[in-house]
């Protein structure tokens, strides 16, 4: 059943028809002697309401649906789900738990904000199903297309249908391996650039005068010690953003020479969790998407603002990109360039699309790295290993570096794969079944919601074994007892779904392993980092933000040194 998206057409336009009835010829039924077509009609309104939610909430769930027997967690409300467990734990928390815990044949059944009905698919067949053979029966809720469009762009990644086929044929050829490894010296020099301003912000002491007082923040500080202290995911932000600047339009934004470049501070406006964005969350699964954009929220007021500012860049970038190329320069290799030369795309189409990869191609690399700094502050030993391996095949950081240079550490691989599983950056993705349709036989209704986890499909130990919650970047390298080494050790590649699969995957995922691999390799052949707040030593400690992207809530603090000789 479809979610709690009020149908205000219909019940407004059925308490018009009924009013405008029983005025005229059954004036009797009405609780007024002097009945009123405005009168009738509001309380029309209020009673139909009261029946549909009734509907909704209770009686089609508890009694009627066809997936309501499907294995669920125990507990929750009567009228409101797991809603409360969910709102209270890390985006994809419960549902990692569910899919280790309940038996079950492929899909588990939850209720989620005044019961709305979600299926969570957890073995390959059903992922299959759903991302490969039958992918365009299940399109993304429109609340979330409404909610996305004004940052991303109504590009690639919202388009539905017909449209998204056309669009990702012209795009793919920009991403193809052939045009993606002439990228690696871009990726390779701006993470070098990005050391040299980190090591220089060690000079000065690191954001050690950012801190907040540490009691407030009720960390564990070990306080006699002095190395200096970076804020790894703005770091992380700070370069990606200039990467896809780069790599995406062939424009150097700057950021990271100035923390403050307009874009930066724009995106970073958005991307942080405010309460305000989470109540505009809340309520847009209940009220149309385009009635609570334009809610007059300071939240509104500040994704206005900076889908302006990004739109008027993207657009700028594209008219000079053009003039460039009409006065007879020959193509650069960023991505604008070749989705140019595709000539598919009008000039505002290729506006949403370039939104769409700055958006969607510099926060989710900068959650990995964030995520891996964290893993190698857990595991030392992982750390020193992986700083030998890089130091190893790459002399020195002022080497050129290229797609082969990467491809050839086995161990830096592993361990980007492994950060990957498990700390996917898009946590959980929705979709909603478009017509009424089936997964692994069983009757899906049109409009019921069907949840792409990866954050609980990759540490399934159906799927990965016991070891699944375990960081073990070893699973990655061939060996005899490791057949599956391609796969991290999982029978079925659609185990890993970081990328998700099929037309709908992530059409930058080549891109974002070699950049993710560059930037990994520059950060630790040069520097040891260690934990700023020993308590994260414990991973239940660290409070994460949910969110399209997955990052540590109060950001990650890591103690950095230089590792002298490289
Ligand atoms: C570690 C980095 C990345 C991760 C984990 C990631 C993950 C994902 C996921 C899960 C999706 C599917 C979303 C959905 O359908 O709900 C997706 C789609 C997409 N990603 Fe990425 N992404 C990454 C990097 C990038 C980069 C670097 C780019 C581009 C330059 C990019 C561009 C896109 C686009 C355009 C789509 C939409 C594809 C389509 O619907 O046809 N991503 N990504």
């Amino acid at each position: 059943m479809s979610d709690f998206a009020i149908p205000f057409k219909l019940l407004s336009t059925l308490s018009l028809v009924e009013s405008y009835a029983l005025v005229n010829y059954q004036p009797n039924l009405l609780l007024f002697s002097r009945p009123s077509y405005l009168g009738t009609f509001i309380q029309l309104c209020i009673l139909q309401f009261f029946f549909w939610a009734a509907w909704i909430v209770i009686i089609w769930p508890q009694f009627l649906s066809p997936v309501r027997h499907l294995p669920h967690p125990s507990g929750g409300s009567w009228w409101n789900g797991h809603f409360q467990a969910i709102i209270a734990s890390t985006t994809g928390g419960p549902m990692t738990k569910w899919v280790n815990e309940i038996p079950n044949d492929g899909l588990i059944y939850y209720r989620g904000l005044l019961n709305v009905e979600r299926i969570i698919l957890t073995s390959p067949k059903a992922l299959a199903e759903v991302l490969t053979t039958n992918s365009y029966d299940f399109i993304r809720p429109e609340q979330l297309t409404t909610a996305l469009g004004r940052i991303l762009g109504v590009g690639v990644l919202l388009a539905e249908g017909e449209e998204h086929k056309f669009q990702r044929k012209h795009l793919l050829p920009a991403f193809a391996f052939r045009h993606i490894k002439n990228l690696y010296p871009i990726f390779w020099t701006k993470s070098r650039e990005n050391v040299h301003k980190m090591i220089e912000n060690l000079g000065e002491g690191g954001a050690n005068k950012e801190l907040i007082t540490d009691s407030e923040m009720g960390r564990d500080v070990d306080t006699e010690d002095t190395t200096p202290v970076i804020e790894a995911g703005s770091w992380a932000s700070r370069v990606t953003l200039d990467i896809i600047g780069v790599a995406g339009m062939g424009k150097d934004f700057n950021t990271i020479q100035d923390p403050n470049a307009l874009l930066a501070r724009t995106y970073q406006s958005i991307f942080v969790p405010t309460k305000g964005a989470m109540f505009l969350g809340i309520l847009s699964m209940l009220l149309p998407g385009w009635f609570v954009n334009n809610l007059p929220f300071a939240r509104n007021n500040d994704m206005n603002q900076a889908s302006v500012t990004i739109r008027n860049l993207c657009r700028r970038e594209i008219k000079e990109k053009k003039e460039k190329l009409e006065k007879g320069a020959a193509p650069d290799v960023d991505i604008l360039s070749i989705a140019l030369g595709s000539g598919g795309f009008t000039d505002e189409n290729l506006v949403d699309q370039m939104m769409t990869f700055l958006a969607a191609g510099h926060e989710t690399t900068a959650s990995s790295m964030t995520w891996a700094i964290y893993m190698l502050c857990l595991h030392p030993e992982i750390q020193t290993r992986l700083r030998a391996e890089v130091r190893e095949y790459i002399p020195s950081l002022s080497n050129d570096i290229g797609s082969q240079e990467i491809d050839r550490m086995p161990y830096l691989n592993a361990v980007c794969s492994e950060v990957l599983r498990y700390y996917p950056p898009v946590p959980l993705t929705p979709r909603i079944a478009a017509r009424n349709t089936t997964i692994l036989g069983q009757k899906i209704p049109k409009g019921t919601r069907v949840m792409l986890i990866p954050w609980a499909v990759n540490r399934s130990e159906a799927l990965w074994g016991k070891d699944a919650q375990v960081f073990n970047p070893d699973r990655w390298l061939p060996s005899e007892s490791n057949p599956y080494s391609a796969n991290g050790g999982a029978r079925s590649n659609y185990s890993l779904l970081t990328f998700l699969h099929g037309p709908r995957s992530c059409i930058g995922q080549g891109m974002a392993k070699g950049e993710f691999a560059c930037l990994l390799a520059t950060w630790v052949g040069m520097f040891e980092f260690s934990l700023y707040d020993r308590k994260e030593l414990n991973e239940e400690n660290m409070v994460i933000k949910g969110g399209v992207t997955a990052r540590p809530s109060k950001g990650l603090w890591v103690r950095t040194k230089v590792v002298p000789g490289w």
